[in-house]
């Protein structure tokens, strides 16, 4: 069994992580769609509550939650390994993390509830059978509280942990405040060893205010930039970022002060690289294919698990993300809402495959067209027009 009393950095390689570039296309007029839906939509509300505090309680909620995975990672046995009945990896550090990120906002910001709407449920913990991986929980889960010193408590019960899990079922909502937390996002990526994300966002009145990716496994100095800095050698990086404030990254663990990020200003495509899904089960990478042939790409995708794209994207390391799942999938607000914000408030700009921005507001599902495309102001347009063209190539070459 792993153990959580020594947790050491995880600085695995990735070997998966290249930059590649696009080839020129030429700009086009600005889609009408573009031009009408991406307003600012910074509301009164916004001006009116900081949400300091509450990104502060956020950052350290999702540092807490990645020790605890990196811990798991780094001793991951296959015992740890259970399915859910949609038969998609889940681990004690999924259960774990979200105990942790529920406990950390309880303690700061309680005693009044709070609602969260989160990944994992208690439902198969509770069964007799897991009796035993939910003590490992329990004990993962003390154990980071004690070694971050923190909150001096007598250990959690297993039922205290089980009650951490269930505060997130909140089902969200247009009103009112909502946590959104996808404990580990990128299971698969977490399993392999490769990139995987804590993220965490705050809805207020359904628009995002506030958003954590905590990254592990990502390098802080971006692909390709040798670094300038000890600590950019280091991997684990914590994206912040907060309505009207900005994006920011920083060292995962260690003193590092926040810096300022900005998605890249790249304007030819030819100089922009393109990340997506590393798994082709949740995007369709022929059709990703086939817009970047549009656009007149040679080079491969940068395909890498979890939010950490958003990250990436954040800070300039490449341009595009585009993901297209099949037919029939549902996307959940815990996938986007923190990356998402993290995005746009460093200048970029996240929409559905029509040119529209994702709404938060309408429980746990996100209503979209199609697809999720990501990228900077000058390059939206471009991409909208070669992801609509593509789109309705593959739509009519499947009707013959
Ligand atoms: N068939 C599918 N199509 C699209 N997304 C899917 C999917 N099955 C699972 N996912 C989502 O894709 C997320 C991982 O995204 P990515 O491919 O960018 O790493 C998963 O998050 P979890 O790992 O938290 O379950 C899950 O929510
Ligand atoms: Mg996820």
């Amino acid at each position: 069994m792993a153990s959580a009393s020594v947790v050491p950095p995880l600085c695995r390689p990735l070997s998966n992580l290249k930059l590649q570039f696009f080839p020129s296309i030429s700009r086009r007029a600005t889609p009408p769609l573009l031009r009408t839906n991406f307003r600012t939509r910074r509301s009164s509300l916004s001006a009116a509550m900081s949400f300091e505090r509450e990104l502060a309680v956020a950052k350290k909620a999702a540092s807490l939650a990645a020790r605890l995975c990196q811990a798991i990672q780094k001793t991951l046995l296959q015992s740890d390994v259970q399915s859910k009945s949609d038969k998609s990896p889940v681990t004690v550090a999924d259960y774990g993390s979200q105990a942790l990120v529920s406990f950390v906002i309880g303690k700061e910001l309680g005693p009044e509830p709070f609602s969260l709407v989160a990944e994992e449920d208690s439902g198969d913990l509770r069964k007799e059978e897991s009796l035993e991986t939910l003590k490992r929980i329990t004990e993962l889960v003390n154990d980071t509280i004690s070694c971050d010193g923190t909150y001096n408590i007598s250990p959690l019960s297993t039922e205290d942990v089980l009650a951490a899990i269930d505060n997130g079922k909140s089902a969200g909502g247009p009103h009112g405040q909502h946590w959104v937390l996808d404990p580990i996002d990128g299971t698969k990526g977490f399993l392999r060893g490769d990139q995987y994300a804590i993220a965490l966002a705050l809805l207020s009145e359904g628009q995002v205010v506030l958003g954590v990716l905590a990254c592990p496994n990502l390098p802080m100095a971006p692909m390709g930039k040798p670094s300038q800095t000890s600590s950019l050698d280091q991997s684990g990086c914590l994206f912040s970022a907060r309505l009207g404030a900005g994006t920011d990254v920083q060292l995962l663990h260690g003193s590092s002060s926040p810096m300022k990020v900005n998605v890249s200003s790249v304007e030819d495509p030819a100089e922009a690289s393109f990340f997506e899904s590393f798994e082709a089960a949740h995007s369709l990478h022929g059709l990703s294919g086939s817009i970047a042939k549009k656009l007149g790409v040679t080079a491969p995708p940068v395909r890498i698990d979890s939010q950490a794209k958003y990250g990436a994207l954040s800070r300039g390391e490449g341009a595009i993300y585009l993901r297209f799942p099949h037919k029939g999938y549902r996307e959940k607000i815990w996938d986007h809402a923190a990356g998402c914000i993290v995005v746009t408030e460093a200048g970029g700009i996240v929409s559905d495959a029509a040119g529209r921005p994702l709404d938060f507001s309408k429980g746990k599902y996100l209503d979209i067209d199609t697809g999720i495309i990501v990228t900077n102001k000058s390059l939206m347009p471009a991409l909208l027009n070669a992801v609509q063209e593509a789109i309705k190539e593959s739509e009519s070459s499947s009707c013959l």
